[in-house]
């Protein structure tokens, strides 16, 4: 390995170094993208102290050395693909997935996945599904043999998880994998594949197809056969072996892996080469861009990829080293498409793409499905890492921020994601893709530099299954949505431990109605709680039309007008008179719910029938709530105040909901999932102490900062939002309790836990660049780069801004 240099970057007072010539391809290559004076200028330092005295933490000059290379230089951040303590397995119900190989300590890493494709967008809008397929079909022709054969593997995939879905007993549509199986032969992936390349192209040349040697497997077998191929693949790309990660030379080249594999087949894939192929890309994940670019030209020279310029562009000099096959950036054209996520989904969070509804543009039903299926997007990078590497800023206009400047949506999404750095990214990371989703996922999934590392986010015990939240910040959403998001998205129904026991224990239900879902859900509610749910569902609708009438009565007698504070007031005050002094618990409680987060959004669901201290837990939330819906009627209805009266009545459900685990002897994990299950109130509470700055103490604030952060470690360790809401906490317990004060180091600890979470221990070993990474957040993570982070961004265009 070449020996680093340092690039020094003198940025407003302080002093960053860290080794720039290390950066990976993809940096490098936005950074020549986006170059811009401020960023052109970074290059032009010449303070380049050795590595020695980076290591040293100071240079000649005595400035602070911050070990952002440590990032980029441990065994996490070398751009290798790599496999960690994980092996591939076949999991029942879900295909394949990964599973740990032995007991597994917080943020260590699992695997780094070297993208097959990567787009990059403008912070906030991931290229959309369709984008990314057209670029992924296209860049076919210039794929590396390995890149190719995953790609056929991941299609065969879709088509046998869509026959599976067909005939889940005898799935039969193996012809795809049988056709790979056969001497030379593609499968159907391929060929449509190489049919949507061509289309901007060079054609591929494949071979004709096989007879389909056996269509009877069943769907056990099936994806026995997938499994081998998948093994066999990374045995290539690792040089053969298993066990804990380590970064292998073979997983730099390849071409030599590919050629190594046809010497010598693995098995699955290994029994047939793949079809005959153009000249290769290059090297996958090199040590070094300068190595890369100093040697041999590239055919990437010659034939850039798709979205990008001619190489002759003087903006990008260093083309060839990219790494993958594709690396585009859009060039004009409509705005994205936003379909990509839902609308509080603008976060950093890793989210899986989510439109289903990508047309064949993008290069035939095959690369379309295999995109939906398997494609990662993220909102932004992570910001913390891009801010202290000065990639590119939202505010600095690039060929990315050109083509969606007036695209948002939402002003309110824009002006929050733009005040955080980082690009989008949307890719596809082969060994990633096989991870499955769980909404309380024990393990993250970061971007950096386009490659992707997958981290535990808290301890696995040997055996376990390693997951990933599909679902962006939509993981701390209610039940109901999580569900018919993933539904939407990926086909499945989320049986997640956390959905089964939010979706048979949480008090209250949410809309859109999922007891469609109990049918197919094999701890499903019996007839019995059916017909409850049924009965309750028509008392709701009554409830809804009786609203609506005193609605209409309100406003043609002349009250207030629409979405007055004091009409609200006033049908609050109606609903809980007529509702309340029945002693009709539940319809007092929809008011109040109504009321608060808006008609329908949340309904009120049937006592868990089967649990009589869940019950008692129903019992209790309904009487605070009673309590707190007669505080309301007393309540001001200046904006300020009613968010003041709202923030006690939600701190006292959240106290109760608490309390009631408590007395539940739930474990603690349980009872942070139960807590999450509220969590749109959690943030609720959060955000409008941000915003109203009087509505609660710091002690206040501090409390729910704390809580939140723990529910967050609870549904999404490691996450931007856990990472923040730490970080933010541990700024106001300083605030609060004094610099040395112990609730102030606890809540440090904290904050440094959820660093491991995400960045792994490395990072802890570097308290300099520990410090500078939670004061680069603190100080991104304003009232509203908070929100964004723990995606409130619907529920502050809910409650309005502050006054
Ligand atoms: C990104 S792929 C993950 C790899 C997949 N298991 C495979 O074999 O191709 C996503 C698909 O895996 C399955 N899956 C992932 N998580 C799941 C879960 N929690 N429950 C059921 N199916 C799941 C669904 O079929 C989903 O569409």
């Amino acid at each position: 390995m070449s020996q680093p240099k340092l690039q020094h970057q003198n940025r407003s007072n302080s002093h960053l170094y860290f080794r720039h010539n290390y950066v990976n391809p993809f940096v490098r290559a936005r950074r020549a993208l986006t170059a811009q004076p401020s960023v052109a200028t970074a290059s032009t330092s010449t303070s380049t102290p050795s590595s020695k005295t980076a290591q040293a933490g100071a240079t000649a000059e005595g400035d602070t050395v911050l070990q952002i290379a440590s990032l980029y230089t441990s065994q996490a951040y070398t751009h290798r693909r790599a496999v960690g303590p994980v092996r591939l397995e076949v999991v029942p119900g879900k295909g394949l997935g990964w599973r740990a190989t032995r007991d597994i300590a917080t943020g260590e890493l699992l695997l780094v996945s070297l993208p097959v494709a990567v787009l990059y967008g403008p912070s906030g809008e991931p290229p959309d599904n369709e984008e990314f397929a057209a670029a992924l079909a296209a860049s076919w022709p210039r794929m590396a043999p390995l890149e190719r054969r995953w790609l056929l593997l991941l299609a065969d995939c879709c088509t046998a998880a869509a026959a599976g879905q067909q005939a889940p007993a005898t799935a039969t549509a193996t012809a795809t994998v049988d056709r790979w199986q056969g001497p030379g032969a593609p499968s159907a992936a391929a060929a449509s594949m190489a049919e949507a390349g061509s289309a901007s192209t060079t054609p591929v040349s494949l071979p004709p197809s096989s007879a389909q040697s056996s269509a009877h497997r069943t769907g056990s077998e099936v994806l026995q056969e997938l499994l081998l191929r998948a093994r066999a693949l990374l045995a290539e790309a690792r040089g053969g072996g298993g066990g804990d990660l380590q970064p292998t030379a073979a997983a730099e080249d390849d071409d030599a892996a590919a050629a190594t594999a046809a010497a010598e087949p693995g098995p699955g894939a290994g029994a047939a080469p793949p079809p005959p192929l153009p000249p290769p890309s290059p090297s996958t994940g090199g040590e070094t861009g300068d190595a890369l670019s100093a040697a041999s030209p590239s055919p990437l020279s010659a034939s850039p990829p798709v979205g990008l310029p001619s190489a002759a562009s003087p903006s990008l000099p260093s083309l060839d080293i990219l790494p993958p096959a594709i690396f585009g950036a859009r060039t004009g054209g409509p705005p994205p498409s936003t379909g990509i996520q839902g609308p509080t989904t603008t976060t950093a969070t890793t989210t899986t793409t989510t439109s289903s509804s990508s047309s064949s543009s993008g290069g035939g039903g095959v690369v379309s499905e295999l995109v939906r299926r398997y494609s990662y997007a993220e909102a932004r990078e992570d910001p913390v890492v891009s801010e202290l590497l000065d990639l590119q800023q939202d505010t600095t206009p690039g060929p990315f921020a050109s083509s969606s400047s007036s695209s948002s949506p939402s002003s309110a999404s824009a002006s929050a994601s733009s005040s955080s750095s980082g690009l989008s990214v949307v890719g596809l990371w082969p060994e990633a893709a096989l991870l499955n989703h769980s909404c309380a996922p024990n393990a993250g999934l970061l971007v950096l530099g386009g490659a992707a590392y997958v981290r535990a986010g808290r301890p696995l015990m040997e055996g376990e299954e390693v997951t990933v939240s599909y679902l962006g910040t939509g993981v701390f959403r209610e039940v109901a949505e999580r569900r018919s998001r993933l539904r939407a998205s990926h086909g499945f129904l989320c049986r997640c431990p956390r959905c089964s026991m939010e979706h048979a224990h949480f008090p209250t239900r949410r809309y859109p109605d999922d007891t469609h879902l109990d049918h197919t859900h094999p701890a499903g509610p019996s007839h019995r709680r059916q017909q409850q749910q049924n009965q309750q569902q028509q008392q709701q609708q009554q409830n809804r039309q009786n609203q609506q009438q005193n609605r209409e009565t309100q406003s043609s007698s002349g009250g207030s007008s629409g979405g007055d504070t004091a009409l609200d007031d006033v049908l609050l005050a109606e609903q809980l008179m007529g509702g309340g002094g029945g002693g009709s618990g539940s319809s007092l409680l929809q008011a109040l719910l109504d009321w608060v987060f808006g008609r329908g959004r949340f309904r009120v669901g049937p006592l868990a029938p089967d649990t009589t201290l869940l019950a008692r837990l129903n019992g209790q939330l309904v009487s605070e709530l009673e309590a707190a819906a007669q505080a309301a009627l007393t309540a001001p209805s200046a904006p300020r105040r009613r968010q003041a009266a709202l923030l006690e009545r939600l701190e006292g459900l959240l106290v109760q909901v608490d309390g009631s685990c408590s007395y539940l002897e739930l474990p603690p994990r349980g009872r942070l999932m139960v807590l999450a299950s509220v969590y749109g109130i959690v943030r609720l509470t959060s955000d409008l102490a941000e915003l109203s700055g009087q509505a609660a103490s710091p002690e206040r604030r501090l409390e729910l900062l704390q809580m939140a952060a723990e529910v967050m470690e609870a549904v999404a360790p490691g996450s931007d939002g856990h990472v923040t809401a730490a970080v933010k906490a541990a700024g106001v317990a300083r605030r609060v309790h004094g610099l040395d004060s112990a609730p102030a180091r606890r809540a440090e600890l904290a904050a440094a836990a959820a660093h491991l979470a995400r960045y792994g221990r490395e990072l802890l070993t570097e308290p300099a660049l520990l410090r500078r990474m939670t004061a680069t957040r603190r100080r991104l993570t304003t009232g509203s780069g908070l929100a964004a982070s723990m995606g409130v961004l619907a529920w502050l265009q809910h409650v309005g801004g502050p006054e």
